[in-house]
């Protein structure tokens, strides 16, 4: 892919012949800014302070007829800046048709896309065309105004330079933060748009599956998020205002603190007059408007630029039925894992520590004292007889319930207390009754990672076994109504989404019971593949078999030990096994752990080896 400073040099580099007859207009433009500070001294000290009148009024007819010249300039500067802007225009908007053309090959060219794309290419132009004005604008006139000071009064002109560098050195330091809070600014801007369409269109299933509060806390914690960047935005115009300040007023109390001394090596008043008119009229607004012109126009050019050349690139672009090119060079399987992979930033180990969970004040605690340690990476299977606690167990690693004392921390981290967002980045919970809500399949399964491309959601798909799914649902364009797909399929989006999410810890709270066991072992294999840490509340033995580890609750006790080493260990596991077998599930007997007779302290098992 194209980067933006490649991009821009290319296009300059092709434009030379215009770009001169740009800088000799600028030349003719910037005439009335050399000379005013030059013809300033002459008509005070020559004319009006020596009793000439006549004379000082003739230098400033002359600093008017420079006026005129400079006026003519600005004049053609213009025609020439069209000269320049519209063949970059017409280039960028070639590779951006042509990439979306390329990427519709096999399928239909995405009208919207295109005539998205050359909104913003527009856009780019305009700011393309403002920039080459103001960075040339700066250069002529700065440069004019310190040759005119230099040449009215040389020590003046160094005083003046100095703080003007070092205003220019602050603002070149900050430019590439500044650069990226804009790039920040504008993907969490595009994030809250994707977060307020995707609630606003399932809102009918958020409220019929009462999931108002947590949605409500998602797009708050987007809002929130998009806040904090408005506001790192914002300390990046004081550091702009402090270049301004150094480079722009600066120099103005330096000349008047040097003047007894400027006096005394022989500059008369004129000249010090004209040397501040070189300053506030020449130095002062060039650098104002350069500072001012690239934090607005050459930021958003940057950023916008730098999406467009991305987005353009023909692998973005791909129709989301296509199948993946058997041609493609890296072997899908590893790309789809790669992408798994990149996602996860969080590390995975799991603790929980003296843990005591009821659901009423009055209520028997269903954990009691509990305590758990995973590694990371590891890949539990948690098992017991109905009503035990497992989903609870899985709520409270999740962070969707709280324990009333203890804490559970996830890589390294304490859940209680994180954001929506956060814990969303830390670990992904699916319940039996997976979460689809009406939209198309794309925001479906971009939901936990809005960023993905369609490349990287049609690679897991396959990875997963699911690329039939991603089809009879019609491909990522089509739209999904939760009520027209089956609790298996229903599962089936939810798994592909959650594996494709960033976080590192997922959760399987029976996540595959409407699957038949071919699907069920292909889906829990991939997970367990994916890098991370895997829990699966069990629905059938085979889970079991294919875990590393597998943590039985039984209501009094909870053991954590191989599935083998259970078998052989622990009479109530050979018990569940049996039932399992058998095609049934036992129910929690009585006295249970948490009722009459809670879970002993310590009796939880500690995985570490
Ligand atoms: N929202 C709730 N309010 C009150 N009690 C609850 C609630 N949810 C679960 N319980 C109770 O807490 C205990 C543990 O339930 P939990 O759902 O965690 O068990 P489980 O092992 O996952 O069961 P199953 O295998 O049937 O899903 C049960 O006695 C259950 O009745």
């Amino acid at each position: 892919m194209t980067s933006v400073g490649a991009f821009t040099r290319a296009t300059l580099r092709a434009q030379r012949a215009a770009l001169a007859r740009l800088a000799a207009w600028s030349l003719a433009e910037v005439l009335p800014a050399a000379l005013v500070g030059l013809l300033t001294a002459r008509a005070v000290d020559d004319g009006f302070l020596a009793g000439r009148p006549a004379i000082g009024l003739l230098w400033l007819a002359l600093l008017g007829i420079a006026v005129l010249v400079g006026a003519v300039g600005t004049n053609r500067t213009y025609a020439c800046l069209g000269d320049l802007v519209e063949p970059f225009r017409d280039d960028l908007l070639r590779r951006v048709t042509a990439g979306a053309l390329a990427g519709a090959t096999g399928g239909r060219v995405d009208d919207a896309a295109v005539a998205r794309l050359t909104h913003q290419v527009e856009m780019v132009r305009d700011t393309w065309a403002g920039l080459l004005m103001v960075v040339r604008g700066f250069l002529f006139a700065a440069g004019a105004a310190l040759i005119g000071l230099f040449s009215l009064a040389a020590p003046v002109a160094l005083l003046v330079a100095v703080p003007v560098l070092a205003g220019l050195g602050l603002f070149a330091a900050a430019l590439p933060a500044m650069i990226a809070r804009q790039r920040e600014y504008v993907r969490s801007d595009e994030r809250l748009g994707q977060v307020a369409v995707a609630a606003l269109a399932g809102h009918r299933d958020v409220t019929v599956s009462g999931a108002r509060e947590q949605v409500t806390r998602w797009v708050g914690g987007h809002i929130d998020a998009q806040a904090r960047v408005e506001r790192r935005l914002a300390t990046m115009a004081a550091t702009r205002g402090l270049s301004l300040a150094v480079g722009g007023w600066l120099p103005v109390p330096v000349v008047l603190l040097a003047a007894p001394w400027l006096v005394r090596q022989g500059l008369g008043p004129g000249a010090l007059l004209g040397a501040l008119v070189y300053v506030v009229r020449g130095v002062q607004p060039a650098l104002h408007t350069l500072v001012q012109g690239i934090a607005a126009g050459g930021l958003r050019f940057t950023v916008t630029l730098d999406r467009l050349l991305r987005t353009s690139a023909p692998a973005a672009m791909a129709d989301p039925v296509v199948a993946v090119d058997p041609a493609v060079s890296v072997d899908p399987a590893t790309e789809a894992a790669e992408t798994a992979r990149a996602a996860l930033s969080a590390a995975s180990a799991l603790s929980l520590r003296a843990v005591t969970f009821r659901y009423g004040p009055h209520a028997d605690p269903v954990l009691d004292d509990f305590d758990l340690d995973l590694p990371e990476g590891d890949h539990l299977v948690i098992v017991g007889a109905s009503g035990v606690g497992k989903s609870t167990l899985a709520g409270l690693i999740a962070g969707v319930l709280r324990p009333q004392s203890g804490t559970v921390h996830i890589g390294g981290r304490q859940v209680a207390g994180a954001s929506p967002a956060d814990l969303a980045r830390r670990r992904v919970l699916i319940p039996q009754e997976a979460y689809v809500f009406t939209g198309t399949v794309r925001d479906n399964l971009r939901y936990l990672r809005p960023d993905l491309t369609d490349r990287a959601i049609i690679l897991a798909a396959a990875r997963l076994g699911l690329s039939g799914l991603v089809e009879r649902l019609g491909g990522l364009e089509a739209t999904l109504h939760p009520d027209g797909l089956s609790a298996g399929e229903r599962q089936q989006v939810a798994l592909l989404r959650a594996w494709l999410a960033p976080a590192p810890v997922v959760i399987l709270d029976e996540a595959t019971c409407h699957l038949d066991p071919a699907a069920e072992a292909r889906l829990e294999t991939a997970f367990a593949e994916r890098p991370g840490t895997l829990l699966v509340i069990a629905h059938r033995v085979s889970s079991a078999l294919r875990a590393r580890r597998v943590l039985l609750l039984d209501g009094r006790r909870a053991h954590l030990d191989s599935h083998q080493g259970l078998l052989a260990r622990s009479v109530a596991y050979r018990e569940l096994v049996g039932y399992w077998a058998a095609g049934t599930q036992p129910v929690r007997s009585t006295p249970t752990r948490g009722r009459s007779a809670p879970l002993p302290t310590g009796s939880a098992p500690r995985s570490s080896p």
